[in-house]
């Protein structure tokens, strides 16, 4: 193992999402075990004792992928030369929060992280944005971020789709592994469109294996477009080890590519497919290969799709509209 350590910037590191993802990126589980890492880990000044505790919880794994850690409270440094930089530090909502609460809170953070990206990360940087709310704040960071490429930032829906795959093993009692093509539409939001009408089971049309358009509209939708909350309700913080595991599963297939004959879904950069309007950071069907992506083109939209779509991509324009006038883009 003698290659160039990959720089992964992470930012919220001495949170909940942070104390679950850092050992794993350490650990291989982003590239691999023959590919060494450096964590660059950015925090708020209060909270570096804290995330110097986690570094040194990390020391004490004796990783072997692990090349060498630096912890700081200034983007700039801590971007420097980056390779990834998982965009995770921001409040999470608590009980009673819709995400849009959090839209001044945290989108002010992307503004000063999408700048210092702009100056000091590495030619091949791509971002993967967790913190909420995840398509606002990613369009954020790539709105002051003239400099890097557009198709560079996603955000994060891979926990929906996830999340969808397995509400749909346990309804069909088919393994997570014969289902494929789930597709997340728009936001990462309670408007999300989780999509079975193009996935398939072991081959098959997933909407036609299930047979029951209720159970779809009234349990499967809103049982995934709502699954966050339900965690804050009953573990009284927001999803964490999922979120950190899905953060892994979007940048590994970003990077490496996603599977044969299947896709992923990611919010990117809208060039106007499926009539979502061009520039929203919007959850799409997408393929993987060597750190880029393409929208997957096609697939037939009927009316109930179209109207789910439009909903969701309808808020990310309200959102898009509203750090427009905080003068956040
Ligand atoms: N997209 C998704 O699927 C999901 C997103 N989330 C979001 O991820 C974010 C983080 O969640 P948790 O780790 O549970 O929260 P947390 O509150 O445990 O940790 C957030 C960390 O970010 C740090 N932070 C705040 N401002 C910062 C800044 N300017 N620079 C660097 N660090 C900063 C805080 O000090 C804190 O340590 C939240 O916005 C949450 O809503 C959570 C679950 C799923
Ligand atoms: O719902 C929240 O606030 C946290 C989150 O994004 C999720 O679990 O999907």
């Amino acid at each position: 193992m003698s290659k160039t350590p990959v720089k992964v910037a992470v930012t919220g590191a001495a949170g909940q999402i942070g104390y679950s993802l850092l050992f794993r990126i350490a650990s291989g589980a982003l590239f691999g075990p023959d590919t060494p890492v450096e964590l660059r880990l950015l925090e708020i000044t209060p909270a570096l004792g804290a995330l110097e505790g986690v570094v040194m919880e990390l020391d004490d794994c004796a990783f072997p992928t692990l090349a060498g850690v630096e912890i700081g409270d200034d983007a700039n440094t801590i971007f420097d030369g980056a390779n990834l930089a998982l965009l995770v530090g921001a409040r999470p909502r608590t009980k009673g929060m819709e995400r849009g609460d959090l839209l001044e809170a945290n989108g002010a953070i992307f503004t000063g992280q999408g700048k210092a990206l702009n100056d000091n990360a590495a030619d091949d940087i791509r971002i993967g944005v967790t913190g909420n709310p995840a398509n606002t704040n990613a369009l954020i960071a790539m709105t002051n971020a003239p400099d890097i490429p557009r198709e560079r930032f996603s955000a994060l829906t891979r926990l929906d789709h996830n999340r969808a795959i397995s509400q749909l093993a346990a309804k069909t009692g088919a393994s997570v592994t014969d289902i494929t093509k789930m597709t997340i539409w728009g936001n990462h939001s309670a408007t999300q469109y989780p999509d079975i009408f193009h996935a398939e089971i072991a081959g098959k049309n997933a909407a036609e294996v299930v047979g029951d358009q209720s159970w779809i509209e009234n349990d499967f939708i809103p049982t995934v477009a709502k699954r966050g909350a339900a965690i804050i309700e009953a573990r009284g913080s927001s999803s964490a080890a999922s979120a950190a595991s899905a953060t892994i599963d979007a940048a590994r297939d970003w990077l490496t590519g996603s599977k044969k004959d299947d896709w992923v879904s990611m919010a990117v950069v809208s060039d106007g497919s499926y009539g979502v309007p061009e520039g929203l950071i919007s959850s799409f069907p997408v393929t993987t290969s060597g750190g880029s992506w393409e929208i997957v083109q096609g697939l037939e939209i009927d009316d109930f799709s179209r109207t789910k779509i439009d909903a969701s991509t309808a808020e990310l324009a309200e959102e898009r509209d509203a750090v427009k006038e905080l003068g956040l883009i």
